[in-house]
């Protein structure tokens, strides 16, 4: 199996092509709802956030509010550091849970959809392909507004807070162009879909795995058969 990075700016069509990828039986792992997930209501994450950065990021419910916190790091590199420090692990433990998962039910390859994929860059390292879902500026902008209710400039500052999609597109070695209509994007990744599928990247960690399944079990025999007949 082999893992494939999903990236590309905010409102770019990212959730729309993870869900194409999901239509045709690949198994996507979804960072931002892992990122959630971590943090829920008295979880180690929690309760380690709750005690830097105070009851007053909590809403009534007792649930992190998101968007505060959001804010705070937004500007203060230090806070970010921390919370990355808090969240970043868990969240690493829990993908790896699910790839593993996906690995022992015999899927060629993974999706990991994670938007700041290039701008973290540990990640990248790990991806045997990176996707990148683009669309130009004019039609992100408007679907961006549109789907936010946003103003042209606050749309604007949104996107401009993050890596340029012209930059991503030149990292990644995949690119859909989501500009146009869904039917066009759903062909683009019906064709990379098959592409991967017919890779025999895949064969790389089977073969690791069953070597090291293997070189195990061959040394507890031997070990075994020592402890029986000496
Ligand atoms: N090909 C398309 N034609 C028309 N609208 C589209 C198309 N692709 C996506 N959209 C719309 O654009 C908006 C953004 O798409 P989507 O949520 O898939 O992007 P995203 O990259 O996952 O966004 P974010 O990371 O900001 O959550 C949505 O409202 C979606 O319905």
């Amino acid at each position: 199996m082999f893992l494939v990075g999903l990236t590309g700016g905010i409102s770019s069509g990212k959730s729309s092509v993870a869900a194409v990828f999901r239509e045709l039986g690949c198994p996507v792992i979804d960072a931002d709802q892992i990122a959630r997930e971590v943090v829920q209501l008295n979880s180690r994450s929690y309760r380690l956030i709750v005690r830097y950065f105070g009851k007053e990021i909590l809403l009534e419910n007792g649930e992190i509010n998101r968007e505060m916190l959001g804010s705070i790091i937004f500007s203060d590199n230090e806070k970010r550091g921390l919370l990355n420090s808090i969240t970043h692990p868990e969240i690493h433990k829990a993908m790896l849970k699910q790839i593993f998962k996906h690995f022992i039910q015999g899927y060629r390859y993974v999706i990991l959809d994670v938007p700041l994929l290039f701008e973290a860059n540990k990640l990248t390292k790990f991806m045997k392909h990176t996707i990148v879902v683009y669309c130009d500026p004019q039609t992100q902008l408007s679907r961006l507004m549109k789907r936010n209710k946003l103003t042209q400039t606050e749309a604007e500052q949104r996107i401009s807070a993050q890596m340029p999609l012209e930059q991503k597109r030149r990292l990644a070695n995949h690119v859909i162009d989501n500009s146009g209509e869904s039917s066009s994007t759903y062909r683009q990744a019906c064709k990379l879909h098959s592409q991967l599928e017919d890779s025999l990247d895949f064969l790389t960690v089977r073969l690791l795995a069953i070597v090291t399944v293997t070189g195990i079990g061959g040394l507890f025999y031997t070990l075994i058969r020592r402890c029986i007949f000496q």
